[in-house]
């Protein structure tokens, strides 16, 4: 059964409105500037996505909020905590699930749940925690035997073994199968019932829609675009209405945008963001899907799904964040 994770709350705690609150916070490493005047809120019991490209900022944000670094400029608050003045205080109260991190590599699983336990005034059972990450079998396993998933299902458990009231999930997922996965996603929805504020970078889309009541998609350091996954996948402002269509075999874009450019659609474009998915760019009609429809029957080309005036969270993040690999 799942207990409730209602977190440890101080009884001095301090009325307020946001768990998390970043003000015009710049990192500069030398003359690199890695987070660019970034500012964003995040309520209480909210769960918020920061995506962006490799390099983005999104890392080194979520290590100013758990105080590891230090901003240049601006100023962080978590639960009305100056993580870079207090950290060993706000460590007490958060959750931090570390990139491939979070153990001593010769002790064994349930050795490091309990140890981490003893730490914390209302911890989780550890013994109920290697159970629900799926780690029974590698209990007596050392964090160094561990495969990398199962590290990464440990580095959960020690996340949220002392009931926080905010997690900071970086990667989450990375490297697990897709079991652990929906476990992982499971645990995050429990998490979210029981009121625990969280914030999880990504760089899976699915992911973001799954988990995020919001999600905040960031490149070079700063928010280029935030909104609820369905607030962003119908905006309409991001590059007009389209088309989504999944065939069975390649579709010859070239003669279908001809096709479309004589018969009322002069400035539609067909995009193709990975094999046999296209996004037909032009305004939404059903004159334009029964065209598209016609031109895929003439290449005997089978249409397998075909989405209206809705674009996927990954459409809009490589609208957004452009289409070419990042150094
Ligand atoms: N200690 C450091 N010294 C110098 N540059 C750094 C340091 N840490 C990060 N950077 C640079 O800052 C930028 C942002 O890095 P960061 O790790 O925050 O990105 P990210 O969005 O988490 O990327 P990824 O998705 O690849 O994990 C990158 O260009 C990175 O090279």
């Amino acid at each position: 059964m799942w207990p409730t994770l209602s977190p440890v709350t101080n009884s001095d705690s301090e009325p307020q409105s946001s768990a998390l609150v970043l003000h015009d916070v710049v990192k500069r490493f030398g003359t690199k500037v890695a987070v660019s005047g970034l500012s964003f809120r995040v309520a209480h019991g909210e769960v918020v996505a920061l995506l962006g490209p490799n390099g983005a900022g999104k890392t080194t944000t979520i290590e100013m909020c758990e105080g590891f670094q230090k901003p240049t400029s601006g100023t962080i608050s978590v639960l009305g905590i100056d993580p870079a003045k207090e950290p060993d205080t706000l460590r007490s109260r958060i959750g931090i699930m570390l990139q491939g991190g979070g153990s001593y590599s010769g002790i064994q699983v349930a050795e490091m749940l309990r140890l981490s336990a003893s730490y914390h005034d209302n911890p989780l059972d550890p013994e109920w925690l290697i159970d629900v990450v799926g780690l029974r079998d590698q209990a007596k396993t050392t964090w160094r035997r561990l495969s990398g998933g199962q590290q990464q299902r440990l580095s959960l458990a020690l996340a949220i073994i002392g009931r926080p009231e905010l997690v900071f999930l970086d990667e989450p997922t990375a490297g697990m199968d897709a079991q652990s996965r929906l476990m992982v996603w499971q645990l995050v929805d429990n998490l979210r019932r029981d009121g625990v504020t969280i914030i999880v970078t990504t760089h899976l889309m699915d992911e973001a829609e799954a988990l995020a009541d919001r999600v905040i998609i960031i490149d070079q350091g700063h928010i280029v675009a935030e909104g609820t996954p369905a607030e962003l996948t119908t905006q309409r402002s991001i590059g007009g209405s389209q088309i989504s269509v999944v065939t069975d075999s390649p579709l010859d874009t070239a003669v279908i945008e001809e096709e479309l450019h004589r018969h009322g659609f002069p400035s539609a474009s067909i995009l193709s963001s990975r094999p046999l998915t296209y996004q037909i760019h032009a305004q939404v009609s059903p004159e334009l899907i029964a065209l598209c429809s016609r031109c895929a029957a003439e290449q005997k080309v089978l249409i397998r799904e075909l989405k209206a005036g809705h674009r996927s969270l990954e459409d809009v993040f490589l609208e957004i964040t452009g289409r070419e690999m990042r150094k």
